[in-house]
């Protein structure tokens, strides 16, 4: 992990005109010093609506949490939803800074910051799509900076280039919490995103049908996120029967309306941490990677997080050997994993994931007019450390 958390879509972040900075969520950060996390086990979770809340008959897998319990009343309205008590980790509490900049004008700021290679920058409500139908989250993403005369931006690597920023509105602190991340940032897969999710009566998103985020998976290694209080996250365990294998078929919209959606609470000081797809990939399915989704909620809500991913070049083998030498055990659905000999190239699925969630982004569209996709099968797109002479 880089000195800064967050990064799984590219780093996302709001523009908005409330004094409510999910730059300030980042304070929750770095711990203030060496204090070992702490993790018990966990109570019994409840079933819930945002109207009854009525005690589960059979409380799923469960452990317990440090914190208090949280409250189910922040359950976005018209979810029903088992509320999770996950297994949580303590840090040190930091100052949280309350004082904010102008929104509005740091959205104006933001609606400039988009680049035509990387996919780094300002990403507007609705632009985003999941499974077919737009998302109403508005994100920055910062991705690792390559400079246009970056011997991989000149030779066309997809989704390298520069990381655009807001001039003016957002405030030095803000500039500099994203500049601490991107410095943090080893590459261009490691990201941070800062989301803004509008209230449910109050949807941007171009007037198209939307809904917060549809249920998907997320593509590298694992996500860790800060959420403020408003709530709106749902996860849930893949039941037996289910063989998902982002990588090569997507996983979006998978199960979105079924039921066993477990809501993520806030709970103050707490990050949650979701497994990805790559995760699954190196454990053979024992680590799965985590289906989620977003609701919106009667109030807007801001989420920082980190995306933990492998190197754009890496070329992914799954384990064959657990702690201490063990074999790793097949699990359900190891054979969708073991049948590809040439591994997995992370940017590959990087880049597929990205032109997949935004397909109208320029973005995209200049990768397939200057048919910069076919690099990604070349050896140096395949190879840590080899960089075109620049
Ligand atoms: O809103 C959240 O808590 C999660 C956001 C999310 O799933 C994502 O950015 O990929
Ligand atoms: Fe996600």
């Amino acid at each position: 992990m880089t000195p800064f958390l967050r990064a799984a879509r590219p780093l996302r972040r709001a523009a908005t005109a409330r004094c409510k900075s999910p730059l300030n969520t980042a304070a929750h950060a770095p711990p203030a010093d060496n204090t070992p996390p702490t993790f018990s086990p966990k109570p019994p979770s409840q079933q819930h609506d945002n109207k009854q809340h009525q005690p589960s008959p059979s409380p799923p897998n469960t452990f317990t949490t440090t914190p208090p319990a949280p409250s189910p009343s922040t359950i976005p309205p018209g979810f029903t939803a088992t509320i999770a008590s996950l297994p949580t980790f303590t840090l040190p509490s930091t100052p949280i800074d309350r004082n904010c900049p102008s929104h509005l004008a740091l959205g104006r700021a933001l609606a400039a910051c988009v680049d035509d290679r990387s996919y780094a920058g300002y990403i507007a409500s609705g632009e985003e799509v999941t499974a077919g139908v737009a998302d109403y989250s508005e994100v920055f993403t910062v991705t690792k900076e390559f400079e246009r005369g970056n011997g991989k931006v000149k030779a066309g690597w997809p989704c390298h280039g520069p990381c655009p920023w807001p001039e003016g509105g957002m405030g030095r602190r803000g500039e500099g919490l994203l500049r601490l991340a991107e410095m943090g940032l080893g590459g261009v897969a490691n990201m941070v995103g800062m989301d803004r999710f509008p209230p449910r009566n109050m949807t941007n998103g171009k007037g198209k049908e939307g809904r917060g985020i549809g249920s998907h998976t997320d593509y590298g290694l694992l996500v860790i996120s800060a959420q403020d209080d408003v709530g709106g996250l749902f996860i849930r365990r893949p039941s037996q029967d289910e063989q998902f294998a982002n990588w090569k078929e997507s996983a979006a919209g998978l199960r979105e309306d079924d039921e066993g959606w477990v809501y993520v609470p806030p709970v103050e000081g707490v990050f949650t941490v979701i497994l990805g797809d790559m995760m699954q990939y190196l454990t053979r399915n024992y680590l799965s990677a985590t289906p989620h989704k977003v609701g919106l909620n009667t109030r807007e809500r801001f989420v920082i997080a980190y995306f933990h991913e492998p190197s754009f070049q890496a070329v992914l083998k799954p384990l064959t050997e657990g702690c201490g030498g063990q074999p790793v055990q097949p699990q359900q659905g190891d054979e969708t994993i073991a049948d590809e000999p040439a591994g997995n190239h992370y940017g590959t699925h990087f880049t597929n994931m990205f032109m997949r969630a935004y397909p109208d982004r320029i973005t995209t569209r200049r990768l397939v007019a200057e048919d910069r996709y076919r690099l990604l099968a070349t050896p140096e797109l395949r190879s840590i450390g080899a960089v075109p002479v620049s």
